[in-house]
């Protein structure tokens, strides 16, 4: 590795990590689900241990992640384009976005899988199996969380959220980050033109989530930044590292009506090491219609989205680019100057 170049005191307190929520999910459970819809509310990202996610599927899966992304370049783009499964490299989507990040985008429906592990490995039942392995685990815990987050919010049917991701037809997905670290020249660059400022450059840009639940682990190289308000950007601490860290997606912040929040986050590049993550996106099947529960509803609070499906918000979302706000054009009565 190469040092890690220094940084001014002033930078370092500008950008010291956040402390999302650590929530340990083996803890009482009234007071588990308290938490967690606390923490969505207030910043739509937190923490989770004791998660019940086995340490040997994990690691099955970042040993595959890893080894697929140690190839030379000529084998992975075997595996691409993304269009969208598959291996991609710095182009996000097909709108024109861009980053220093080369990642693998699979759907969780197990023929997708094996379809898209075709193309990635030699040993494509190895792999098909990690990924299976994982996928499966990380939908049960997100579940879970869903099923924690409809008692917190006094929801009748506690499986009302966690139903859209059991569902056989549901659109989730699951997506391997590589970041690899800046090359010596450009880290040298960067540098000389600001040698005050640690240099960063980004790897995956702004962004919300657009599905239900994302639950992202990654290695322990920091990168993942949140934006509690605007221009506003914090470091989220990579530690504990057994820990999930998981966020409200836009389909949520609408079937919250608003309470949850699905927050703006991005991913930079370290400078001297590898940044790895894996993101499970729970998703709802296509004609799923995504409409809050009129128990969260009262003459106060009146529907803030109009109900859509996920296949209206998926297609408004993929005719984007990243860094747009979609779900204020689902607002009734949108006021699109916001
Ligand atoms: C530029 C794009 C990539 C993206 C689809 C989109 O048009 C806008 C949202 C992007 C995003 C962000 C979160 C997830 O990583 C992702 C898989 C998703 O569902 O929405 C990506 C999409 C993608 O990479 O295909
Ligand atoms: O790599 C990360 O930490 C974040 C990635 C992310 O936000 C995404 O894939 O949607
Ligand atoms: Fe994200």
């Amino acid at each position: 590795h190469q040092p890690c170049p220094p940084s001014s005191r002033q930078e370092k307190e500008k950008l010291r990590d956040i402390e999302l929520p650590i929530i340990d999910l083996l803890g009482e459970r009234s007071e588990v689900s308290k938490l967690i819809v606390k923490a969505s509310e207030n910043f739509g990202f937190f923490k989770v241990i004791n998660h019940g996610v086995p340490e040997h599927v994990i690691k099955v899966m970042e040993d595959e992640s890893y080894r697929f992304f140690s190839k030379p370049a000529s084998e992975k783009q075997r595996a691409g384009p993304a269009n969208p499964y598959g291996y991609g490299c710095k182009n996000i989507g097909f709108n024109g976005d861009y980053g220093e990040v080369e990642y693998l985008l699979f759907h969780t429906n197990p023929l997708s899988i094996s379809q898209t592990s075709k193309t990635i490995s030699n040993d494509p039942t190895l792999f098909r199996c990690a990924v299976n392995g994982y996928v499966e685990a990380v939908r049960e815990l997100a579940c879970e969380i869903l099923e924690l987050m409809a008692e917190g919010l006094r929801v009748p049917d506690t499986s009302v959220l966690s139903n859209f991701l059991k569902d056989y037809d549901s659109d989730s997905l699951l997506r391997l980050n590589h970041y690899p670290p800046l090359p010596p020249l450009q880290l040298l660059q960067l540098l000389n033109t600001s040698p005050n400022q640690p240099p960063s450059r980004i790897g995956f840009g702004e962004h919300t989530d657009p599905q239900i639940l994302t639950i992202l682990r990654s290695n322990d190289v920091a990168g993942l930044q949140i934006s509690p308000q605007e221009g506003l950007w914090v470091p989220v601490s990579p530690h504990p590292s057994t820990a999930f860290c998981v966020n409200v997606g836009d389909a949520l912040q609408a079937l919250t009506n608003g309470r949850f929040l699905s927050v703006r986050h991005r991913a930079m590049v370290n400078s001297c090491r590898t940044r790895m993550s894996m993101a499970y996106f729970g998703a709802p099947a296509p004609n799923a219609r995504i409409a809050c529960p009129p128990e969260l509803l009262s003459p106060q609070i009146p529907y803030l989205y109009r109900p859509f499906t996920w296949d209206e918000y998926k297609k408004a979302t993929y005719s984007r680019k990243l860094g747009d706000t979609r779900l204020h054009f689902f607002r009734v009565q949108s006021d699109l100057s916001e």
